[in-house]
């Protein structure tokens, strides 16, 4: 592209905003660099999603023993040995991921960058590199309850490295994070209190389902507190003592699970005069800051669609294409579908329950406890609801059930693709399987 600078394109920040793009980019012939303050692969990896579904693993197949007839005896799930394969695994990706970066000539820097003009990175204030493009992928960090005490409290990622688990556990917050923490540490024993800012956990999911999810985890032990008001954290000896409403709880571990907030600061957009706001980057619809080489990709943006991973690799696929010239349009999203790792899973794609009521389309719903391929595993949870256009297109999904998860990748590519009757007719699924099941209820 360029011999001006030090680089075509220099990212700052090693997560799926950057590297699922970043790579083939640099196959392209583009002079690329990263730079990286932590872990290679950033949050999903080592932090997030891969970490998380290997803690959760126990947590599922305890459930399908317990649903089961057949099999019998008590299933404990051991803490330690988890928390050990988790790490075994996740260990591998950081290095997996910088040699499939440099394999393709992609050089990483290490250490935290910050812009000294809008072409320049310094890092760690003694490396400067200078690039034709930059993009912005710093991704987002916990939130901290501003409240007398919020010290005392962990993050989701102190959750996971837990060398062993505390027995009482409160948890701040009925969000993704929440929700899905409050049922592995259940599940592996601990005596969990999730505190409730109102009276809705999951809000982005359809609120029926989500309170068959609370009802479950209700009668597993769990105690939901709403619309609470906390107000400190105090330390008593070894315990923690949170005042919520004025009532004293008495706990050995706080999990503050109250959102996450972007990566903005101390990086230098002000000097540089990329605007932003309190939710992350402001961009264009190619991804492109008010400063016009510098991008953003990833979960640092300001959007409205969901800061998943999904939507990480889709962008930086993205401003790869923009930046290699297969594209010069503007980003489309797909549909993004969105899943809770709670047990049973809620997932969804599309349009929601409550956009097609409103936009008077059908609903259909169906209670799966009593389907055939359901009744294999005696899932006691079970229900979905599809939503069909004026056209008779399924345009949106969403279930409540073990198995949501693949259900909704089933039906993906038909609501993405806008599949009619004759193209789905077409389509032929193994069978036994959930693909067959959830075919059949088009
Ligand atoms: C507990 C948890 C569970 C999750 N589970 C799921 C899930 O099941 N499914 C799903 O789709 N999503 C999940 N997510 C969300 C998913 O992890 C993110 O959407 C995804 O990682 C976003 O990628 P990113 O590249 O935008 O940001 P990140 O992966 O956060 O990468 C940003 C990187 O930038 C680096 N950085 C920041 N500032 C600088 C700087 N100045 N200089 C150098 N480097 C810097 C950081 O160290 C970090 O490595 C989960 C998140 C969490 C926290
Ligand atoms: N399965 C997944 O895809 C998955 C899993 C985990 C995390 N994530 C991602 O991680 C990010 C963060 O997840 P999260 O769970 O931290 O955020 P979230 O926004 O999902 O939930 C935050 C929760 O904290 C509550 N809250 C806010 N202030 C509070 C207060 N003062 N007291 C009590 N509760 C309070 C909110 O009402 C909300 O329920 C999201 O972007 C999500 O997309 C995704």
């Amino acid at each position: 592209m360029t011999n001006k600078y030090d680089y075509d394109v220099l990212y700052i920040g090693a997560g799926h905003g950057t590297f699922d793009g970043a790579i083939p980019l640099a196959k392209t012939g583009c002079k690329v660099a990263v730079v990286e303050s932590g872990l290679i692969g950033g949050t999903c990896p080592n932090k997030g999603c891969n970490a998380k579904i290997t803690l959760d693993q126990p947590v599922k197949i305890s459930r399908e023993i317990e649903n089961s007839n057949e099999l019998e005896g008590n299933i404990q799930i051991n803490w330690e040995k988890s928390l050990k394969h988790k790490q075994d695994l996740i260990d591998q990706l950081p290095p997996m991921i910088s040699g499939l970066m440099k394999s393709v000539g992609i050089d990483i820097v290490k250490g935290h960058g910050i812009f000294k003009d809008q072409h320049t990175v310094v890092v760690d204030g003694n490396v400067t590199v200078t690039a034709d493009k930059i993009v912005v992928s710093t991704g987002l960090r916990p939130n901290r309850l501003d409240i007398p005490g919020d010290d005392l409290a962990h993050d989701s990622e102190n959750f996971m490295n837990l060398k062993s688990l505390p027995k009482n556990i409160v948890i701040m917050g009925a969000g993704y994070i929440g929700m899905e923490f409050a049922t592995i540490a259940n599940a592996a024993g601990s005596k969990v209190t999730v505190l409730m800012h109102n009276e809705m956990a999951l809000r982005e999911f359809h609120q029926p389902f989500v309170q068959k999810v609370v009802d479950d985890l209700k009668k597993r032990g769990v105690t939901f507190v709403e619309n609470a008001k906390i107000t400190s954290l105090e330390e008593s000896g070894a315990d923690i003592i949170v005042t919520c409403d004025g009532q004293k709880i008495q706990t050995d571990w706080v999990l503050d699970a109250t959102g996450r907030i972007p990566n903005i600061e101390k990086i230098g957009l002000e000097k540089i005069g990329v605007k932003c706001n309190k939710h992350g980057i402001i961009v264009n619809d190619h991804l492109q800051t008010n400063v016009d080489n510098v991008y953003a990709s990833g979960d640092v943006i300001d959007k409205i669609q969901p800061r998943l991973t999904p939507t990480a690799v889709f962008e930086s696929t993205y401003l790869m294409k923009l930046f290699s010239g297969v594209t010069t349009g503007p980003i489309v999203y797909p549909v993004i579908p969105t899943v809770t790792f709670t047990s049973p899973r809620i997932a969804q794609a599309g349009v929601t329950v409550e956009e097609g009521v409103q936009k008077g389309y059908k609903i259909v719903d169906s209670d799966l406890t009593g389907d055939w391929y359901y009744q294999v595993d005696n899932e006691p949870i079970a229900e979905s609801k599809f939503i069909y256009d004026k056209d008779n297109k399924l345009v949106g999904v969403t279930e409540v059930s073990d198995k949501a998860d693949d259900v909704i990748n089933t039906l993906l590519p038909i609501i993405e693709l806008k599949l009619d009757s004759e193209q789905l007719g077409r389509i032929v699924s193994l069978f036994p399987s959930i693909s067959s099941d959830v075919m059949g209820r088009i």
